[in-house]
């Protein structure tokens, strides 16, 4: 069976995964990675791929895989869903997923194209644990609860500011759906910390949040990208009281996001065109399989 062919879009955390994710999974091949500076550098791992400025460069490439920051994310996949191939992401200011979903859907449905947006862990895969729980509890409250963890939005918002060499924001569970943010940052020769703390506690990521900022001599002595969620819903079914939903997940955090990226990329290739978030796909569209063996075993 012809394999999907799958370019990776960034090299950083999510991007080194995402090229295992690829090399393990049976129906997808390397179609090759975009890095800003092409092949200047080229990691020794990549040494069997092309490493290119843009896409056009690469053959027959069916899904872009974005591995970029975040806030990058909407200008890269309107350049890629415009030359007819179908992007994914993972994507996580959740307050502005609608209208990301509404640009994207109009580039992708005129270029005959699909693209599924915010599909990592969370939003992502969580985002189908919490739909699956209001369907069977209609009534009652959803309490989601991160880590301590490694944000690596966060981390990476904090590092695109001016004066930040690097940083790692760790997300710290309060209880109840609400969360601390311990931002630790090594700064550039000169960089004035109370500038970069103020622009930190400013940032959109961060400006509802409890958040301190921490300077240190070497973030790279502290970083684990470990996190996890413990997600919890407390509901009624029907007409019946106290049914209490749990999932709870210890897991590195690139390689799982990586891991969603690749299987919403095949999913990508199974919808009509357009743009959708994780719970608008058919969970088997996520799967590598027969859909009959698939539907025998798992249902
Ligand atoms: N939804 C979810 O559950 C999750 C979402 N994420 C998202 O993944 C994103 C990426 O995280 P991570 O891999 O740690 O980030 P990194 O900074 O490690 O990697 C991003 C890569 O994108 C490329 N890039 C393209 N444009 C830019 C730019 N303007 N500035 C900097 N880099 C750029 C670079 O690769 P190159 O030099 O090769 O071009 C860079 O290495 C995060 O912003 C986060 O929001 C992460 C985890 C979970
Ligand atoms: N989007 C997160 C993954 C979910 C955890 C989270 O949102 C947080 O730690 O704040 C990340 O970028 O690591």
């Amino acid at each position: 069976m012809k394999k999907i062919r799958a370019a990776v879009v960034g090299y950083g955390n999510i991007g080194k995964f995402t090229l295992e994710a690829l090399e393990a999974a049976p129906d997808f091949e390397v179609a090759g990675i975009v890095r800003r500076n092409g092949a200047e550098n080229k990691p020794a791992e990549l040494a069997d791929y092309p490493v290119v400025k843009d896409i056009k460069e690469l053959q027959d490439v069916d899904v872009a895989i974005l591995a970029t920051p975040t806030r990058s994310v909407e200008q890269y996949a309107k350049e890629i869903l415009a030359l007819g191939i179908n992007t994914v992401d993972s994507f996580d200011i959740h307050t502005q997923i609608t209208s990301l979903r509404r640009s994207l859907d109009e580039t992708a449905k005129a270029h005959n194209a699909v693209s599924i947006i915010s599909a990592g862990w969370d939003p992502g895969s969580d985002s189908v644990v919490r739909a699956l729980l209001q369907a069977i509890a209609p009534k009652g409250i959803t309490y989601t609860n991160f880590g301590p963890g490694r944000s690596m939005g966060h981390s990476v918002a904090v590092r695109a500011i001016a004066g930040v060499k690097d940083a790692l924001s760790m997300t710290i569970p309060v209880g109840t759906g609400i969360h601390r943010r311990m931002v630790y940052v090594e700064l550039e020769e000169g960089a004035d910390f109370k500038t970069v703390e103020a622009a930190i506690k400013s940032d959109a990521y961060f400006v509802n949040d409890e958040t301190h900022v921490i300077q240190v001599p070497c973030v790279d002595d502290l970083n684990d990208v470990g996190h996890g969620v413990n997600l919890v819903r407390k509901g009624v079914s029907g007409k019946t009281h106290n049914q209490l939903f749990e999932f709870d997940m210890k897991i590195n955090n690139p390689a799982l996001t990586a891991q969603v990226l690749v299987c919403v990329a095949r999913a990508s290739m199974r919808q009509k065109p357009g743009c959708y978030t994780m719970i608008e796909v058919p969970v088997i569209d996520l799967l590598e399989g027969d859909r009959e063996e698939l539907i025998a075993h798992l249902v």
